[in-house]
């Protein structure tokens, strides 16, 4: 087995730093000692949360699920065992991103397009964990996060959806364009559009989501409401911000995850694992 991800900290932006720190604890604290199948969200701050796992004994005998196209390479090339969601649909815990998670982790997530396959490894794991930087930690959705939610629709219902979220007041949802070199929208990794609709700041996300979810040509919506057991932000003095889903909420201090961080540099282990 390769392991090739070793990210060097002078090299990260304090940004990058605090998602890092975020991500090793969650993995540190998150990661069942008999984990047999693990979720890998999408985006640039799960990179981190393989990082971590690369250095976890017994990581070699693990299945990995992708979320899309860039977990699936991230876990190729680090040597990983990939698999997929039809045949192992029992998940012992996944780590993803988010885009902004709110008092109640409801969070809206799709900002990279992965959201359908994200949504699926979140109803099969027994525990999602989500991982990011202090600026996606917010009171209620829509604060911070204001492209909208992304929500994938079938191509051809495209134009009907749009008229119906404008129905549902989103004053201006609009169909995502691809990156510069591809002409025409944005297409997913399962061959649909996405539409980013702002409902400005989301007193319900439940009741949002289902009322999207009912529209015609919707395959899924960026909000996971309900879903999440615990959300780990990295904050920009090397702290981490721990919030769980019973409502508690605690501070990991700088000394900690500095002290991990240093310590794994040595000896490739963390002195504060809590295994569950
Ligand atoms: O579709 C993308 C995902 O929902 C990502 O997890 C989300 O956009 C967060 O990405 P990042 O870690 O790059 O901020």
């Amino acid at each position: 087995m390769s392991r090739t991800l070793d990210l060097d900290s002078e090299d990260l932006s304090p940004i990058e730093l605090a998602k890092r720190q975020a991500c090793h604890m969650a993995v540190d604290e998150n990661l069942p000692k008999s984990a047999k199948v693990i979720g890998i969200g999408s985006g640039s701050t799960v990179v981190y949360v393989v990082e971590r796992l690369l250095k976890k004994p017994g990581i070699e005998n693990v299945v990995f699920l992708p979320t899309g196209f860039q977990s699936k390479e991230l876990i190729v090339s680090n040597g990983l065992r990939l698999g997929d969601p039809d045949c192992y649909p029992d998940v012992d815990v996944a780590f993803d991103g988010a885009d902004e998670v709110d008092a109640n982790l409801n969070c809206i997530k799709g900002g990279g397009a992965c959201l359908f396959q994200e949504k699926l490894i979140a109803v099969l794991t027994k525990r999602l964990v989500i991982v990011a930087d202090s600026r996606k930690n917010s009171e209620k959705l829509g604060a911070y996060w204001v492209k909208g939610v992304p929500i994938e629709v079938v191509p051809m219902a495209y134009t009907f959806v749009l008229r119906e979220l404008k129905r549902l007041g989103c004053k201006e949802p609009k169909l995502r364009m691809g990156a510069p070199g591809k002409a025409g929208p944005l297409v997913t990794d399962n061959g649909n559009f996405i539409i980013d609709a702002n409902f400005g700041l989301i007193d319900k996300p439940e009741e949002l989501f289902k009322q999207i979810k009912l529209i015609i040509g919707v395959v899924e919506v960026g909000i996971f409401s309900q879903m999440i057991q615990s959300a780990y932000f990295g904050n920009p003095d090397g702290s981490v911000t721990v919030k769980k889903n019973d409502g508690t909420q605690r501070i990991i201090p700088a000394e900690v995850t500095v002290a991990s961080a240093v310590q794994q540099k040595i000896t490739g282990e963390n002195p504060n694992v809590i295994t569950v």
